[in-house]
């Protein structure tokens, strides 16, 4: 966080500090959340075929990684995988959205 009103979770004496700082995180995951849906809707463009677009091994890396670097972090890794795993479940619906918007395209 770049923002010099924010007080490190270690000194906070106020809920107001609290909460000022959570949202201000609240702000950049979501942010950062809206850029990765960017990348989803760049692979349902790019995916050759609709089979494509779940793909189970590589759900189970993304999700690994997460609860990896949950662990090295200091994020509970449990929370970490239920999140990851309703994450990349709903990355996979708008993929499909994405993909089935392509339509067959010209004959
Ligand atoms: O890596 C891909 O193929 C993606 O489309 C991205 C993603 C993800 O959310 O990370 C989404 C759908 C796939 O099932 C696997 C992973």
């Amino acid at each position: 966080m770049t923002d010099s009103s924010i007080v490190p979770a270690s000194e906070c004496t106020t809920m107001a500090e609290v909460r000022a700082a959570i949202d201000g995180l609240d702000t950049l995951i979501v942010s950062l959340l809206a850029e990765r849906m960017r990348y989803i809707e760049a692979a349902g463009r790019i995916k050759a075929d609709r089979d494509a677009v779940r793909d189970e091994v590589r759900k189970a890396e993304v999700i690994a990684h997460a609860v990896k670097v949950a662990h090295d972090r200091g994020f509970p890794p449990k929370l970490a995988y239920r999140l990851y795993d309703m994450l990349v479940e709903g990355s996979i619906s708008h993929e499909f959205e994405i993909f089935d918007a392509r339509g067959s395209g010209p004959a």
